[in-house]
C-alpha cells in the first residue's frame, strides 16, 4: 500500500507513544516531515529534540496554527485530556479529525467534551509504531465520517496493521497489543538474566532471544497452525521444553499472563469509568463558565 496523503497531521502531546507514531509516520514518507506538526504542554527542549531526530515541526502551543492541521492527534496522559480538551474547544473546527490514543478515554467522553458534530476516533497503537509494527485498533465516534475513517486508516496503516473494532473490545484490546510489547520485554528482560548468568554476553543473548521471538511470532502469521499445535512440536516427550513447560505451570506462569491482559484491559476500564464521573453535564459546564 501506498503511504501517502496531502493532510497535515499534529500531535498534542511529545511523548513516548507521539514519538513513536512519528518515528512510524516519518520513515513510511507518509507525508513532507514539515507536514507532522508536534507540541506539548511547555517543553521546549523535547520539541526541538524531535525536530533535530525526525525533521519535523515542533511548535509552542500559542504558536499553533489550527487551520493548517487535518488530523489532530492527542498523545497526552489520561489525567491531563479534560484540560487538553479544554484548551483546544475554541480553536478546533467539528470537522477537523481528532484521532485520540488515550488509554480509556472513550469516544463518547471526547464527543461531550468538544464541540457539538466533532468528528473523533479513538485509537490504540503501541510503541512498535516506531518501525511500522504496530497492531493498531480504531473505533470512531458517532459522528465520524466514512471518509475519515478511512483516512485515519490509511495514516494508521503506514505504522502497522489496523484494526476496526466496536470500541467495548478497546479494552480488552488495550490490554493485549497496547500494553502487549512490555510483557514480551518483561519477558526478555528475564530470559536475559538466565544466558548472562550462564556466562553468554548480554548483547549475544538478547539477539538470541529476540530472533526466537520474531520466528515464534512469524510462524503464527506464516503457517496455519494454532499456538497450541507449534508447542507441542517444540516439546519432545521428557525433552527440555517439557521440563521448561513444567516449571511455567508450577510457577503460575500460564495464570501470571492471562492476569497480566485481565488487570491492564480492566485499568483502561477504570480509567473511563473514573473521568466519565467527574464529565460535568452542559447545563454545568454553563455555571462553570459563567
Ligand atoms: N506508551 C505507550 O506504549 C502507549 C501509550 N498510549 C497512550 O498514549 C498517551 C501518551 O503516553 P506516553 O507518550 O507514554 O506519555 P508521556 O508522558 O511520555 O507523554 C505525554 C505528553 O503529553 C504532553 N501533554 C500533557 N498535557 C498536554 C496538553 N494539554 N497539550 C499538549 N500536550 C500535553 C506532555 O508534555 C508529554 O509530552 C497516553 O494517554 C497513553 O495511554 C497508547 C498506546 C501505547
Ligand atoms: O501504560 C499505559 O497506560 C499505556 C497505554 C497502553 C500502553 N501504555
Amino acid at each position: 500500500m501506498a503511504c501517502y496523503t496531502k493532510k497535515t497531521i499534529a500531535f498534542l502531546g511529545a511523548g513516548s507513544m507521539a514519538e513513536a507514531m512519528i518515528s512510524g509516520l516519518v520513515k513510511a514518507g507518509i507525508v513532507p516531515a514539515n507536514q507532522i506538526i508536534v507540541t506539548n504542554r511547555s517543553n521546549q527542549d523535547r520539541l526541538n529534540e524531535l525536530e533535530g531526530i525526525y525533521g519535523i515541526r515542533g511548535v509552542k502551543r500559542d504558536d499553533l496554527l489550527f487551520e493548517e492541521v487535518d488530523v489532530f492527534i492527542l498523545a497526552m496522559k489520561p489525567k491531563d485530556v479534560e484540560r487538553a480538551l479544554q484548551s483546544i474547544y475554541d480553536d478546533v473546527k467539528p470537522d477537523q479529525l481528532i484521532l485520540s490514543v488515550l488509554a480509556g478515554i472513550s469516544t463518547s467522553y471526547m464527543e461531550q467534551n468538544l464541540r457539538a458534530g466533532q468528528q473523533v476516533i479513538r485509537v490504540m497503537p503501541n510503541t512498535s509504531s516506531m518501525i511500522g509494527e504496530s497492531a493498531t485498533a480504531l473505533s470512531p465516534g458517532k459522528q465520524t465520517t466514512r471518509n475519515n475513517v478511512k483516512l485515519a486508516t490509511d495514516i494508521l496503516r503506514c505504522i502497522g496493521e489496523v484494526y476496526l473494532i466496536n470500541e467495548e473490545k478497546m479494552d480488552i484490546f488495550t490490554g493485549l497489543a497496547g500494553s502487549g510489547p512490555a510483557y514480551f520485554y518483561y519477558l526478555m528482560e528475564h530470559m536475559e538474566k538466565e544466558g548472562q548468568k550462564a556466562g553468554l554476553d548480554t548483547e549475544t543473548t538478547r539477539q538470541i532471544i529476540a530472533q526466537t521471538i520474531v520466528g515464534a511470532a512469524k510462524m503464527i502469521q506464516e503457517q496455519d497452525e494454532t499456538p497450541t499445535e507449534l508447542r507441542e512440536n517444540v516439546t519432545s516427550p521428557n525433552g527440555t521444553t517439557a521440563a521448561g513447560l513444567d516449571a511455567l505451570d508450577n510457577f503460575g506462569g500460564g495464570e501470571a499472563i492471562s492476569q497480566a491482559v485481565k488487570h491492564a484491559s480492566k485499568r483502561s476500564q477504570e480509567i473511563s469509568s473514573q473521568l466519565q464521573k467527574t464529565l460535568l453535564k452542559p447545563e454545568e459546564k454553563k455555571l462553570k463558565a459563567i
